[in-house]
């Protein structure tokens, strides 16, 4: 079953079309992976899927719903999450803190329950720790729990974006280049984190990454984009092998 479905969807930035006619669906429980070169429109995917950008044409369908009627504030709370290509944490707040910010969509009390410090408030606020405190042991990040963002190096920074993402308990998590600036070994972490979050979380993943061993890694379908449009979608080898990607990637010398 498709929780992600974009139909024939175009966007332009004045004469530019960043992303053409673009059609592909996102199954449940998959991770898919968007590929491409520089420029190719993947960024720009993201951005309409998060409803930063309106499209010029063409639909989002996510869970069922037209995600086009749904503004950028309302699309976490319709269970889409994203993580963001340079980091966007608060980096004076502790890890806990900013794994909190991402429980605040499931806040329903009001202003004066909250002032007043509610029973219902205090149960609140108890579950939102406790489902923030098991994604610190999920993600292996007790020994930083309460570290200044700021301190920490960039792939510890990298897993508590995800993190915070996961705190907004998502159906569909969007990672944004997840392993661009990681090692070797911080990369090979990632991929373990990825499989964990689809296989124990449940959670589909729809990622843009240049990393193909990442990819090849994780991923059970890939679309490669050149100039806004699909250029392949299959299986990490089929689109690794098809004469389109490797011409769009090489150049016709190839
Ligand atoms: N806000 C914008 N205004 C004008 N043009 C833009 C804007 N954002 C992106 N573009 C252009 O749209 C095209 C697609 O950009 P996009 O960032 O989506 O590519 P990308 O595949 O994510 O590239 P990269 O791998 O370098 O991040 C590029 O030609 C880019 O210059």
């Amino acid at each position: 079953m498709s929780i992600l479905e974009l139909d024939n969807v175009t966007l332009k930035f004045g004469g530019l079309t960043a992303v053409n006619k673009l059609s592909f669906s996102v199954e449940q429980g998959e991770v898919f992976a968007i590929v491409g070169p520089n420029g190719a429109g993947k960024s720009t995917v993201f951005n309409l899927i998060s409803r930063f950008y309106d499209p010029y044409e063409g639909s989002i369908r996510f869970d069922g719903h037209d995600l086009l009627k749904q503004k950028a504030s309302g699309v976490a709370s319709f269970g889409v999450a994203r993580t963001f290509q340079n980091i966007e944490l608060f980096d004076h707040a502790s890890v806990l803190q900013n794994l909190l910010v991402g429980r605040h969509r499931h806040r329903q009390s009001n202003f004066l329950s909250e002032l007043f410090f509610t029973p219902s408030v205090k149960r609140q606020e108890m579950q939102n720790r406790q489902l923030v405190e098991e994604i610190i042991d999920f993600l292996d990040l007790q020994a930083y729990r309460d570290k200044m963002i700021a301190g920490l190096p960039y792939g510890v920074r990298k897993v508590v974006e995800v993190g915070r993402a996961l705190a907004t308990d998502p159906k569909l998590l969007l990672l944004d280049e997840p392993a661009s600036g990681l090692s070797v070994e911080e990369t090979s972490d990632m991929r373990w984190w990825i499989d964990d979050i689809r296989r124990q979380m449940g959670i589909t993943v729809l990622m843009v990454e240049h990393d193909m061993g990442l990819v090849s890694g994780v991923s059970d379908r890939v679309l490669a984009l050149a100039d806004g449009a699909k250029l392949a979608l299959g299986t990490p080898s089929e689109v690794q092998s098809h004469p389109a990607v490797i011409e769009a990637y090489l150049g016709k010398a190839s």
